[in-house]
């Protein structure tokens, strides 16, 4: 049953037209191709489709004229008739759609393969099928030794001449001696070979570059590093088109879309190695995303101007699939431009929530507003700064974190960033870190991570994220993609950062048939989440305060403290004993014995030592001695910091020595800055955050500064008791004065 509804496939009924007008009134089918109304057509289809009709043109007459087809089905167009013949017996064997005319040849299909065969020598068409008499890849290694010949036969003639006609020229008609004579020969002769290697070097520079069938790869359609392998991803822009509209636009060109047929990856990356120019299929994973075969230009095309697709990499598309925000929730893209990622993520929200998109770089940003603004991502609220400024208590509602920092690119292209000086390498994961342990200590309602690079080399991605997550004290688990991706998936990451290694993925250009790229799902632990709020709603507000009158977390230093010291002094005691205790307990353990450890410098507890010590401190201070009181305060206030911070580095699974000597290499490196990296999604540098040493000096100040206030949650613990403290002696000082 035909469908009223379903129309002919646009470029079925733009070839029928064109055969028409060459039948008719003659001309060339390339120069009717060449109309702009065609140019989102692929022309290379139309032109195979047409020539295929033309070429088989008496034998499809012949075949109508047997079964009578244009005089039983009258309104049947002829032209386009013809076409959709040529397609079914000599172009890809089949009919698409659905459409009248589509289904009116298919139902006489049968009759004209029964005629074909009966009649071999009237219907030649199969022979003709086999190509020309010499293949594509054979005239092209013809051209290209011709050329070669053609070279070396100037290389061996063309010095001489220029030697002897100078020296001839120079005999004859100027009056030098030999010498000046011979040098002169010899320059005109070095300068002629040197012309001709400039000029073979620059036509092999310039060289197309073909694939196996003889076909010209079109290098524009590719990135600045993809192999001709890699196919064509396109995510659909949902926000401006469906994907049922976008797979009905690509069939109306000409493109046969190839459903999965089977349940597993593997069968679906045999499939996609398998498209022809003609197909394309849906990726996988993301279903927003197409895929076609390697080399499809989508430049020119009109979906791609209005920004309905995007051209994108399938491995980069994963890092949004796997943070898997719920349609209303709130996203952070803390490194987001030019944008990819962030439009994907409004995308995916379907408008629905919210998306903060962080960009230090000017360039960029710009680069990124434009995005979001030409794609319709109206959930995005763009801003123009240093993710790392973004303190705690800035972006609190957010519950999705994109970290998609810059890096090596090394996955762009493999043999172009093989080789990365170790500083630099150094620098970049330095800098990966501290974004990574920004994003799980600045945003408290933080449920997800995911962690992404477009690098393969594993110290920019597994040990980023073991170093990172170990010192994060069990608040962070980092998720099993496997298990994420139903065990779809073949490349991980490596064993030797144990377990949390494995969990990871990577996306290979030999068998994933993408970018090379990494990725890492962090999840924070529910529990820690819990706590993590209580804390919050306690200490919210004090925090803020307090940063105004303690800078940096750093001691207080009021006289009226004094009295406290035996008291902070027990707590100080206690700490180390339960610092000792955690150190021997096994890591599971260990958020337990932190949140114990806090409990001690909870409001209660602090309180009531601080009556019991007041007492004691009342019968010393009988000397009023104020000054002495004083320095005394100062010095163990001083000493409690240092101690809470001391529990808080123990705490941490990690080697401490090991870390205060990468805290200070990283430092120093920041300081030893480096050039700007280029960005490989985009033509403008990327800021990777390696700049001048001067900038960089006051930014790490600056930024030091912010971490050690706002960073852990250790500072913000502190500055709560210190807040306590500090009412608790003015309580006291007023009692006292009564
Ligand atoms: C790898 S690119 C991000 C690509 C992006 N996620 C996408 O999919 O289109 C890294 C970006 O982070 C930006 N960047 C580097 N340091 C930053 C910082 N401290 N704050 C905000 N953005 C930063 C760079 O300028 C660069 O644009």
């Amino acid at each position: 049953m035909f469908e009223h509804s379903v129309k002919v496939p646009r470029h079925y009924k733009v070839a029928a037209n064109i055969f028409k007008k060459v039948a008719t009134e003659g001309g060339s089918v390339k120069n009717l191709l060449y109309d702009d109304k065609l140019k989102h057509f692929r022309t290379n289809v139309l032109y195979a489709l047409i020539t295929e009709t033309i070429k088989h043109a008496t034998d499809i007459d012949k075949i109508f004229e047997n079964c009578g087809i244009l005089a039983k089905e009258q309104r049947l167009d002829p032209w386009l008739a013809k076409i959709l013949t040529a397609e079914l017996l000599f172009g890809k064997k089949a009919l698409p759609g659905k459409s009248k005319p589509e289904l009116t040849i298919l139902s006489y299909k049968e009759q004209f393969e029964n005629f074909r065969s009966e009649n071999p020598d009237e219907v030649k068409s199969k022979e003709t099928d086999k190509g020309p008499l010499i293949p594509k890849q054979t005239k092209l290694a013809a051209l290209a030794l011709a050329n070669l010949f053609l070279y070396s036969v100037a290389m061996f003639t063309l010095p001489f001449i220029a030697f002897f006609g100078v020296r001839h020229v120079l005999t004859d008609y100027y009056p030098v001696d030999q010498f000046t004579r011979n040098v002169w020969s010899v320059v005109s002769a070095v300068v002629v070979v040197n012309v001709i290697i400039a000029m073979y070097v620059y036509k092999a520079y310039h060289e197309k570059e073909y694939d196996e069938h003889g076909n010209e790869i079109d290098q524009h359609s590719y990135g600045p590093h993809e192999t001709s392998k890699k196919p064509r991803y396109v995510r659909i822009n949902t926000n401006l088109l469906t994907t049922s509209d976008a797979i009905r636009a690509f069939q109306d060109e000409g493109y046969k879309f190839i459903r999965c047929t089977s349940g597993s990856y593997d069968d679906y990356l045999k499939q996609i190695q398998g498209l022809t120019e003609y197909d394309f299929t849906q990726d996988y994973h993301v279903k927003t995303m197409f895929v076609f075969a390697p080399g499809t230009k989508f430049h020119d095309h009109d979906l791609y101007l209005n920004n309905q697709i995007i051209l994108q990499d399938k491995a980069t598309a994963l890092a949004v699939h796997l943070l898997a925000p719920p349609s209303g929730s709130t996203v952070l893209d803390m490194c987001a431009a030019p944008g990819m990622k962030t439009t994907q993520v409004a995308a995916y929200l379907r408008n629905q929530g919210k998306v903060y998109a962080v960009e230090r770089n000017d360039q960029r940003y710009q680069t990124l507003c434009q995005l979001v603004e030409s794609t319709s991502s109206k959930c995005v609220e763009t801003i123009h700064k240093d993710v790392l400024e973004i303190k705690r208590g800035d972006l609190d509602d957010v519950e999705y974190v994109l970290l998609d920092p810059s890096c090596s690119g090394s996955g762009m292209d493999f043999s172009v960033h093989n080789y990365i000086e170790d500083t630099r390498l150094a620098k970049l994961t330095s800098l990966q870190e501290k974004f990574l342990k920004h994003a799980m200590n600045a945003f408290p309602n933080a449920k997800r991570i995911v962690y992404s690079t477009c690098s393969i080399f594993p110290e920019e991605n597994e040990r980023v994220v073991t170093n990172v997550v170990k010192t994060s004290r069990a608040k962070w688990r980092v998720q099993d993609v496997k298990e994420l991706l139903k065990n779809q998936w073949n490349n991980y990451g490596s064993g030797m950062y144990g377990s949390m290694g494995t969990r990871c993925l990577y996306s290979r250009p030999d068998t994933d048939m993408t970018t090379g790229f990494f990725l890492a799902v962090l999840d924070r632990d529910q529990k820690a989440r819990d706590d993590e709020g209580k804390n919050l709603n306690i200490d919210d507000n004090k925090v803020k305060s307090m940063s105004k009158d303690i800078p940096n977390g750093k001691a207080v230093h009021e006289a009226e403290y004094a009295s406290t010291l035996d008291e902070v002094s027990d707590v100080i005691v206690k700490k180390k004993k339960k610092k000792e205790r955690i150190r021997s307990e096994n890591e599971s353990d260990i958020k337990n014995n932190v949140t114990e450890i806090e409990s001690d410098l909870t409001k209660g507890d602090v309180e009531t030592k601080m009556k019991k010590k007041h007492k004691k401190s009342k019968s010393k201070d009988d000397g009023n001695d104020q000054e002495f009181k004083q320095s005394v305060t100062e010095e163990v206030i001083a000493e409690y910091h240092q101690d809470i911070t001391e529990v808080d580095r123990s705490d941490r699974t990690d080697n401490i020595e090991t870390k205060k000597k990468k805290r200070k290499k990283s430092k120093t490196l920041e300081h030893d800055t480096g050039e700007d990296d280029n960005s490989k999604q985009n033509h403008e540098p990327e800021d990777d955050g390696l700049e001048e040493p001067s900038k960089k000096k006051k930014k790490k100040k600056k930024s030091e500064e912010e971490s050690t206030a706002n960073d852990s949650s250790v500072s913000n613990h502190l500055d709560f008791t210190e807040d306590n403290v500090k009412e608790k002696k003015k309580k006291k000082k007023k009692n006292h004065l009564d």
